[in-house]
């Protein structure tokens, strides 16, 4: 019996306008979540990874396609509605410090969401934002600091609190490590990782760090000019990659020093990634795939399943 996952995206896709003219950040996207998954998501700078996180949380508005979360399609769901929803579904973002109020200590950032949500007495909500910072490896006593009294490492911990004080199913992480040091960095993760276990949360990670990707993801899709052109698990994707840009960003990587790729290997391949409001015909990666044929020029490949679970839009694949 298929097992209904916690998350499906349908065919999403957002536009910008900008300057007068439409810029595609997200093409047609597809994918799903089960729950206690994580799915990671990985593009160069650009490629639509944060805005397709947005769509799913509807924070933004997609233009057309169906976020389906629980049963729930989000995008068709009235304001009132999707506010108890938002409850289930959760970010962490890239800077924790400007993602939390500075003029707020530490327990009340942490409190806000169950103020907002009204979930229970002064002293209740007390009890519960303290209990949580100690599952996140802080004291009780750091919740009459004020965020910027923290370190990097202490802030992001503060940021997944006030994500889990509401017992979501689902956490948007969007590039939750960048800004952190490395040893820290591998410390949230193994932080994610628990929280994860112990309340079987599903996870969105999006990340332009292949290694931390690797290293979280049971899944992984990779974005390119705001489409998915390859999806597979974490495994099948590192070892047996079929798209030629997701081989060339492995190769980036695996090509530099051990110290360097742990570190920050923002991933980039050779060549100019071309505007989002001109895109390339056809597969808007053939202007910089050594492979592409004439018909990679002339006809955008679809995303088909080229093997069991594995997903390529590519005509060479
Ligand atoms: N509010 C906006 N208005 C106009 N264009 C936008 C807006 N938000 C994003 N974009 C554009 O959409 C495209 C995708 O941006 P997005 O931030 O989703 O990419 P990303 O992969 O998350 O990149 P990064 O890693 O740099 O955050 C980019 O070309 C970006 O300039």
């Amino acid at each position: 019996m298929a097992i209904t996952p916690l998350l499906t995206v349908a065919d999403l896709t957002k536009s910008f306008r900008v300057r007068g003219r439409r810029l595609y950040a997200v093409r047609q996207a597809n994918l799903e979540l089960g729950a206690g998954e994580t799915l990671g998501v990985v593009g160069e700078s650009g490629s639509g990874k944060s805005t397709l996180g947005r769509c799913i949380l509807r924070l933004l508005v997609p233009d057309s396609g169906r976020v389906v979360f629980d049963g729930t399609d989000l995008v068709r769901l009235a304001k009132r509605d999707l506010r108890i929803r938002r409850r289930d579904m959760q970010m962490v973002f890239q800077d924790p410090l400007s993602a939390l109020n500075p003029r707020f200590t530490v327990g009340r950032n942490v409190m806000d969401p169950l103020i907002v949500h009204r979930m229970g007495t002064r002293k209740e909500m007390l009890a519960r934002v303290e209990a949580m910072l100690e599952r996140v490896g802080l004291s009780r006593s750091h919740a009459q600091a004020y965020p910027f009294e923290l370190s990097g490492g202490q802030q992001q911990r503060v940021m997944i609190a006030r994500a889990l004080i509401l017992n979501p199913k689902l956490v948007v992480c969007d590039e939750p490590l960048s800004a952190l040091d490395v040893s820290v960095q591998a410390q949230i993760m193994t932080l994610l990782q628990e929280l994860q276990r112990d309340w079987g949360l599903s996870y969105i990670f999006i990340s332009h760090n292949l290694a931390s990707v690797g290293y979280m993801s049971t899944r992984v899709a990779v974005m390119y000019l705001g489409e998915m052109v390859e999806r597979a698990a974490v495994d099948d994707l590192f070892d047996r990659p079929r798209h030629p840009y997701t081989r060339m960003l492995l190769d980036s990587v695996l090509n530099l020093p051990e110290s360097a790729a742990a570190r920050a290997p923002l991933v980039t391949i050779p060549g100019e990634v071309p505007s989002p409001l001109a895109l390339p015909s056809g597969c808007s990666f053939h202007t910089r795939c050594p492979f592409a044929e004439a018909r990679c020029r002339l006809s955008r490949p679809p995303l088909r399943e080229v093997a069991p679970g594995h997903w390529a839009a590519c005509h060479l694949a």
